[in-house]
């Protein structure tokens, strides 16, 4: 036992990586509905006991006064070792949970892309399924892309494919109308898939461009001589964004599919969101940690190895973007916060120094997530600390269908806890980070709200500046179908073979819960 915050780090070393009995004294327990002065007692990796003057002979104690004692991140938006761009992202699940864990994140979301490889969505899953359980040092879950709707001539296969995934424990399908010629989903499937999802109790998930536009302003600019990476934002204005949430969002809502607009980088598409939700249209809105902190002046600096770190898609926009969406977040336009973390170093980058799409798309944020978001949404006011647990980690819980295993300290739920102090400065350096790249989009920034101690499934895996982390021991948690999206739809009669004119025979069949068709 410590009279210091959190734990002493040689006592840890003897323990670390085994699950133990832990009593956290004497913070503010903070969930998504309140905040309340509590101690709380884990036991076998699960919250046993929330309330004040626990008494746990045996179990470590951790101080938490002065401190907020609250559920630990989820981050539903990032890429490990995605193959993407002629290159594969840097970070794998091990480097990726050991900074999410590091930065107060303990629950990531990855997405299985059948990318590069001429794989099924079924494969993409297993495959990434078994990376993740292999390296990650926290709990995961996965999405999977579809990218197109008809494999190998087979128009049955990726239908059955998405079927077979759900049972397999996902519930969410991601869909780019973004990155022609490789990712981009053509309208025309977009709308089946949809419908698809829909039946099967799986969220649809949007990057939303319009893939075409993009590729057209591509051109003119390097036919114009605009080589450098300002070009990338040049090309994918916020309109191009704004076209893509407005044109899924009605797909979406015509086919009653419930919908998932990942990485809103502008205020035009927030107001798309806006729009959607105000006809009443069942939509969520999610923000990254880059869409809320940085903005496009980045993108022109005359360094173009610093520049391209910037280099996103969609782009990183201007600060009144940046100040929309923070807004956004409190009006609830927009529903949560992710990161889309996916890191190239220089060596990458530079894949595109003599063409901007070429550069890798993707920028770091998993290890800052947390305490940029408690500087700018807290710390400033703006958000209520039970606000940005909603935003952070309860929101994502119920939205895929884990809550309350994950998301709220409460009895019974996953022992995923961060205890954040926030009267104390995080400076980020990338010489100090646990990412796998050379640089980072927040060197030198400093925030206010430190997460001094991570806990996930009752071990303690970062204290006081420390990482304990055992490879391998994250679990895959699967992620039931018809969560908080579909409530009130589930009795509906619903086929998705109304969108299938001439795919079953003329016979109106649906996608059965075994996965048949
Ligand atoms: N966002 C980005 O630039 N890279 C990751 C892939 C994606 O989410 O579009
Ligand atoms: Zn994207
Ligand atoms: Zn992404």
């Amino acid at each position: 036992n410590t009279a210091e915050s959190g734990v002493n780090p040689d006592d840890v070393k003897i323990t670390f990586g085994k699950q133990e009995d832990i009593l956290i004294r004497g913070g503010v327990v903070v969930n998504a509905d309140m905040q309340f002065k509590s101690d709380v007692l884990i036991k076998n990796g699960k919250i046993a006991q929330v309330g004040l003057n626990i008494l746990s002979p045996g179990a470590r104690i951790l101080n938490a006064t002065g401190m907020y004692v609250m559920p630990g991140g989820i981050d539903p938006h990032v890429h490990f070792e995605l193959p993407f761009m002629g290159t594969v992202s840097k970070d794998d699940f091990l480097s990726g949970t050991q900074a999410a864990v590091a930065g107060g994140t303990t629950f990531v979301m990855d997405f299985a892309i059948p990318l590069g490889r001429e794989i099924s969505p079924l494969e993409a899953f297993e495959q990434y399924k078994k990376l993740g359980e292999a390296k990650s040092v926290c709990d995961f879950g996965l999405h999977v892309a579809i990218t197109k709707l008809n494999q190998d001539g087979d128009r049955e296969k990726i239908v059955r494919d998405m079927a077979e995934v759900v049972k397999r424990g996902v519930n969410s399908f991601k869909f780019f109308m973004a990155y022609k010629g490789t990712l981009q989903i053509e309208d025309h499937d977009l709308i089946r898939a949809f419908a698809l999802a829909r039946e099967l109790g799986a969220i649809s998930m949007v990057h939303a461009e319009n893939g075409d536009l993009v590729q057209e302003g591509q051109r003119k600019l390097l036919r114009q001589g605009i080589h450098g990476p300002e070009g990338h934002s040049f090309s994918r204005p916020p309109e191009v964004e704004a076209e893509a949430v407005h044109r899924a969002s009605v797909i979406a809502n015509q086919v009653g599919a419930p919908l998932y607009v990942v990485h809103v980088m502008s205020q035009a598409a927030m107001e798309e969101i806006a729009r959607a939700k105000a006809k009443g249209y069942r939509i969520v809105g999610e923000a990254i940690a880059a869409g809320l902190t940085l903005n496009e002046t980045a993108v022109f600096d005359r360094d173009w190895n610093r520049a391209a770190r910037y280099v996103m898609s969609p782009p990183i926009r201007s600060i009144d973007d940046q100040h929309a969406l923070v807004n956004g977040l409190k009006t609830r336009t927009l529903d949560l916060v992710g990161t889309d973390h996916c890191t190239f170093d220089t060596e990458q980058k530079r894949l595109g120094v003599d063409d901007f799409t070429k550069i890798p798309n993707g920028v770091n944020g998993i290890e800052e997530r947390m305490t940029a978001l408690f500087d700018r949404l807290v710390h400033t006011g703006k958000l209520t600390p039970s606000d940005y647990v909603r935003v952070t980690s309860t929101e994502a819980a119920q939205i895929f269908n884990i809550y309350p295993q994950k998301g709220v300290i409460a009895v019974g739920s996953d022992a995923d806890v961060i205890l954040l102090d926030p009267s104390k400065k995080k400076v980020v350096y990338h010489t100090e980070h646990h990412i796998n790249i050379d640089y980072n989009v927040y060197d030198h920034w400093s925030f206010w709200g430190s997460v001094e101690t991570t806990i996930s499934n009752g071990r303690i895996v970062w204290n006081n500046g420390t990482l304990y982390t055992e490879q391998g021991t994250g679990r895959f948690v699967p992620t039931p179908a018809f969560g908080k999206m579909f409530h009130g739809l589930e009795s509906e009669t619903f086929h998705s073979s109304d969108y299938f004119a001439g795919h079953s025979n003329g016979k109106k069949k649906g996608v059965n819960r075994n996965g048949s068709y």
